[in-house]
């Protein structure tokens, strides 16, 4: 298992967020973690990361604990990827990937010809390269989102948490962008990403994590764990999963029934 996550339990006060929560996440696999605002998503990802110190449990990341990393090694196996916002500094695109190898390098060095070919290779696989020139700034947001990628596959992290990665992205740029996260995952890398948009988790997870109340709602393959009535446990919201007919063949689509009057 790449990840494998046992009894964990984090309060920030008396308040607890996580209460004894335990699954484990395959490698080369996307899990979309569902829950409504507040629910432990981003506590989560940062217990994982290793920034938070739950009160009890164990995470173990392909076998080792997670507290048995030190902080080098916790970067090189596990990156974070943020939400694409506007950026404070116009750096271009390739110095932006760059800055995603300096965990790799002692204090005092500077990026190499290794580290730029890294960095340009992660570009292609997003297929950005011809922006590498540009200014962060001067990008779309689905772009940035991508560059932001980028730099944590020259990390060489083998995991990747995104925190809603789709946020602030529009309609077509949020499927090209889960588009390539998917195509990584086939790559061998494994993904977790939070988002409040259940339909994504229908097209391109492969799995489900859903957080209610500090504790897993819901927790397997999309395809059984992704129903109608988690949908009204999460959100209190009804709709149905529809069999839609395509010239791709059936697709299943989320249709909200829920009278809003
Ligand atoms: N630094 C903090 N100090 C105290 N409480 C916090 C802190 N960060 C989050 N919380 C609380 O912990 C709970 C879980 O927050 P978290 O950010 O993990 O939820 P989330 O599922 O990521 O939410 P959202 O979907 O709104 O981003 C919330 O009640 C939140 O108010």
């Amino acid at each position: 298992m790449e990840i494998e996550v046992q009894n964990l339990t984090f309060s920030y006060g008396k308040q607890p967020v996580l209460q004894d929560v335990s699954f484990s996440v395959q490698k080369g696999t996307l899990t979309a973690v569902l829950g409504a605002n507040g629910a432990g998503k981003s506590t989560l990802f940062r217990c994982l990361l290793g920034f938070l110190t739950p009160q009890a449990g164990e995470i173990r990341l392909s076998g080792r604990p997670l507290s048995a990393y030190s902080r080098r090694e916790t970067a090189e196996k596990i990156a974070y990827i943020p939400q694409s916002s506007e950026p404070i500094f116009n750096y271009t695109v390739i110095d932006t990937v760059l800055m995603g190898t300096t965990g790799t390098m002692n204090v005092l060095q500077r990026p190499g010809r290794r580290q730029q070919e890294a960095a340009m290779q992660a570009l292609q696989r997003l297929g950005i390269e011809a922006l590498a020139q540009r200014g962060i700034g001067t990008i779309s947001g689905g772009e940035r989102q991508l560059a932001l990628i980028a730099r944590a596959l020259v990390q060489n992290a083998e995991i990747l948490i995104m925190d809603e990665p789709t946020a602030n992205l529009d309609f077509g740029n949020q499927q090209r962008v889960l588009a390539q996260i998917r195509a990584l995952t086939a790559r061998g890398y494994t993904v977790l990403l939070s988002t409040h948009n259940p339909e994504h988790a229908l097209h391109y997870a492969h799995r489900v994590l859903a957080l209610q109340g500090g504790h897993i709602a819901a927790d397997g393959p999309t395809e059984t764990a992704l129903t109608p009535q988690l949908l009204q446990t999460l959100y209190g919201i009804q709709a149905i999963l529809a069999e839609v007919p395509t010239d791709r063949g059936t697709v299943r689509s989320l249709i909200v029934t829920e009278d809003m009057e």
